[in-house]
């Protein structure tokens, strides 16, 4: 079978080349004609799958998308094409967290706050508001969960209207899909109106999608003079970003929240396994067989630790302040895309054990680090 592949996605040819015959693509730049006589698709959110692409696609029984978001694809046409279609739930949603976690200690060591006590709105608890609720449960930060319609489906014990949230928090992180219409909408969520309600020096952070907060509108408030604090990954019209926003920003960067190494193999484990199903084959390979060993592994903690300690251990394995820097460097010269093609190695917090002996145990393993050793002296 013919399987053509994002250039972007890793350890394609180790877990499909089984499979079939393997050929890459560049995600923006997919033509409608590369997909005749091909039999799977293996896309990244870069590649818009609709009427116009799939015109030529003779031979395609599987689309699969190594993302968690699916706004790119049109599922009702697939469907209707009777092509089989998996995207990669929950693959990143360590790496979206830990990014917001990374973000958050950064946050506090440059302006000198407290993250204990400050209280932070989590929009959208799905996976990742799910994973970054769990992850900060032991911080002391108090946590609010919006999730409308999670709460009415009873699966969620507490529910707090996104306006209530938007007065009560003083931190607020976005993790909600983009639907662009209808009544669960969450284009431009935070919209002119909302964002011009923003309490001064609030800190923002959106790593869900651009759409979600209206660019403009918040480029407007931040010239009149308003002052926030805003952390922002995704942004409207990637990959020709409103560049204006990029000064307003406390760290910025090009998309990478999920880009850890083990959260983009697990997307690309999820479509072999998705593949697999689709051809009634066994899928016997491990994304554990493949990942490289990190650079750093172990290390030990000895007294009871403060606060920048535990921000200075998050760092140690991931600072999104490396990806601010590359950002802010590099985006004029090299673009969005190319910044995200080169995106260097992120481990996740889990591969760092730490050898406790202080009584920080509980906290450092809520994290997400792997705490080896537990010493209650
Ligand atoms: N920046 C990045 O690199 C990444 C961004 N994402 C984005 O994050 C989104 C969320 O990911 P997951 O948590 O895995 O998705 P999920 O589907 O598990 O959870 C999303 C949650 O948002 C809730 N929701 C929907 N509309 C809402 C609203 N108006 N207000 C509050 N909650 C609402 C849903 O009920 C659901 O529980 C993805 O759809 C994707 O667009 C995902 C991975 C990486
Ligand atoms: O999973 C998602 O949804 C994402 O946004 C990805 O982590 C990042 O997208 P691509 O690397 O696929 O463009």
């Amino acid at each position: 079978m013919k399987i053509l592949a994002d250039q972007n996605m890793p350890l394609v040819e180790e877990f499909f080349s089984d499979l079939g015959e393997v050929k890459r693509f560049d995600g923006r730049n997919l033509q409608a004609s590369s997909l005749q006589d091909v039999d799977a698709l293996l896309i990244r959110s870069v590649t818009k799958v609709n009427a116009p692409l799939l015109s030529q696609a003779n031979k395609l029984q599987f689309v699969g998308t190594a993302t968690i978001g699916i706004d790119h694809v049109d599922t009702h046409l697939l469907a209707q094409q009777d092509i089989a279609f998996t995207n990669a739930p929950g693959c990143n949603a360590v790496a979206v967290a830990e990014y917001v976690i990374s973000a958050l200690y950064a946050y506090a060591q440059e302006t000198d706050t407290c993250l204990q006590g400050k209280t932070l709105g989590i929009v959208g608890v799905g996976s990742i508001g799910k994973c970054l609720q769990h992850k900060l449960a032991d911080t002391g930060i108090k946590l609010l969960m919006c999730d409308p319609l999670r709460f009415k489906q009873g699966d969620l014990d507490e529910h707090i209207d996104i306006d209530a949230v938007l007065e009560q928090a003083d931190i607020v992180t976005f993790h909600v899909p983009l639907i662009k219409e209808g009544a669960d909408k969450t284009f431009h969520l935070m919209d002119a109106n909302r964002i011009s309600k923003l309490k001064e020096n609030m800190l923002l952070i959106n790593a869900s999608r651009g759409d979600v907060i209206d660019n403009q509108a918040l480029l407007k408030l931040l010239q009149s003079g308003q002052r926030l604090e805003l952390i922002l990954d995704v942004w409207e019209n990637e990959p020709n970003i409103l560049t204006a926003l990029l000064p307003y920003t406390r760290f910025a960067s090009v998309h990478i929240a999920g880009h850890s190494l083990e959260g983009k193999a697990r997307g690309t484990q999820m479509l072999y396994d998705g593949l697999c199903e689709r051809l009634g084959v066994c899928a016997n390979k491990q994304l554990e067989a493949f990942l490289p060993v990190p650079a750093l592994t172990k290390c030990r903690t000895e007294k009871t630790l403060t606060e920048q300690d535990l921000g200075r251990l998050v760092h140690l394995v991931y600072d999104i302040r490396r990806d601010d820097g590359l950002m802010r460097a590099n985006l004029t010269s090299h673009g969005f895309d190319s910044l995200r093609k080169n995106y260097p190695p992120r481990r996740e917090f889990s591969t760092l054990n730490i050898d406790n002996m202080s009584v920080h145990g509980d906290v450092l393993a809520t994290l997400g680090f792997n705490v080896i050793e537990k010493n209650e002296g």
